[in-house]
């Protein structure tokens, strides 16, 4: 194989670099001018209605799907038009972890995982260590000689990103890998997922209709729509301040909004003794003040909370709350909760409460 100048890869080579692909089938497009990029050690969502292109652009991704256009780089390397003999080395780069597992029920656990270390090159002296030391990291030490019928779900899953470590990836795709799982387990995985990425600094690149998972997982987040990019961002960003209409309804489930009986009441200009909705978003340790308690003491403003909800992004809290304060106090309030470090006051309209 020839490489070009822009296939050998440098400390600041992309890990994935996707540069304007495009894939359509039978002239319905699927992907269209596709670009971004993923940096070493980056955990990266894409998410996207059913249709968007996601699991186009995951088995462009891989290898297992051809762009007709473009170029798709695994660390420099253009995999996107490379014969089948020369992708399969760059394909042992890429570990893969599905929503269904996808382990072989007639071999136990550790022969499931020595699988892939057959073709990786490792001596076959290595292989029973090599899986031993991996079922320990996914925290299976004592799994090795059960068969995946005998494992929970998440453990079938932890044995699933076992295998797809086996051979030392460069990338990890995970398609869905809990989907299939309970929220408890969801959670485990997620943690597991983390602690890899900490530990081995691999790159992750995943897909998921669970706006938790990516809220929870992601570094950035690619918001896919009709083969092309909605929005693009850090996770803190995309979920706390959603630009795109199609981001806001992808989040619908994740952002608390004011209760239909009110948004109902909403008027733009103020009545005598209306009062002003304002819709507040915190971050990080300003979420553990008590605003409503410092707005009355230090500016005499009595507000009420209308709806409000605290989660995280990654460890950083997040809460969003609805306030209802005298129409006269509004702007005041505004500068107030300014002043107090909120990350955004945005008032919504006037209601006669
Ligand atoms: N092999 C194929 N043949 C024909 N059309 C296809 C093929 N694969 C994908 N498409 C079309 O390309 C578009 C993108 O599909 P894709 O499966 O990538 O979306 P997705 O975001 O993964 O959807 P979902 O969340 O439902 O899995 C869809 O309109 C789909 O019908």
């Amino acid at each position: 194989m020839t490489l070009s100048p822009s296939d050998i890869p440098n400390s600041t080579t992309p890990v994935v670099e996707f540069k304007e692909v495009c894939r359509a089938f039978s002239g319905h497009v699927a992907l269209s001018n596709l670009s971004f990029q993923v940096k070493k050690g980056e955990i990266m969502g894409i998410i996207g209605r059913s249709g968007a292109g996601k699991t186009t652009l995951l088995r462009c991704l891989a290898g297992l799907e051809k762009p007709d256009t473009g170029e798709v780089r695994i660390e420099g390397k253009n995999i996107a038009n490379l014969p089948r003999k020369e992708l399969l080395p760059l394909q042992q780069r890429i570990g893969l972890v599905f929503q269904h597992f996808n382990l072989l029920s007639a071999k136990t656990v550790i022969d499931n995982i020595i699988l892939p270390l057959k073709i990786s090159g490792l001596y076959a002296g290595k292989h029973h260590e090599r899986a031993k030391e991996l079922l320990e990291l996914v925290g299976l030490p004592d799994k090795a000689n059960d068969y995946p019928a005998q494992l929970s779900g998440g453990q079938k899953q932890r044995v699933g990103i076992a295998r797809a470590l086996a051979a030392n990836p460069a990338l990890l795709l995970c398609d869905e890998a809990t989907s299939a799982l309970d929220p408890e387990t969801t959670r485990s995985i997620i943690d597991l997922l983390l602690q890899i990425n900490k530990q081995l600094k691999l790159t992750i690149v995943l897909i998921t209709h669970e706006m938790s998972v990516v809220r929870l997982l992601a570094d950035r987040v690619i918001v896919l729509n009709k083969g092309q990019i909605a929005e693009e961002g850090h996770v803190t960003q995309i979920f706390s301040h959603p630009k795109t209409d199609i981001t806001k309804q992808l989040l619908t489930e994740e952002r608390p909004t004011l209760p239909d009986s009110i948004t109902r009441l909403l008027h733009s200009d103020p009545l005598p003794n209306d009062y002003a909705i304002l819709h507040v978003i915190m971050l990080g340790t300003v979420v553990r003040k008590p605003l409503i308690a410092d707005l009355q003491k230090d500016y005499n403003i009595s507000a009420s909370l209308l709806e409000g909800s605290i989660s995280h992004i990654r460890e950083t809290p997040i809460g969003t709350s609805f306030l209802a304060v005298p129409a006269d106090d509004c702007n005041k309030t505004i500068d107030a909760l300014n002043d107090m470090g909120v990350e955004s006051v945005e008032s919504l309209g006037y209601v006669s409460l």
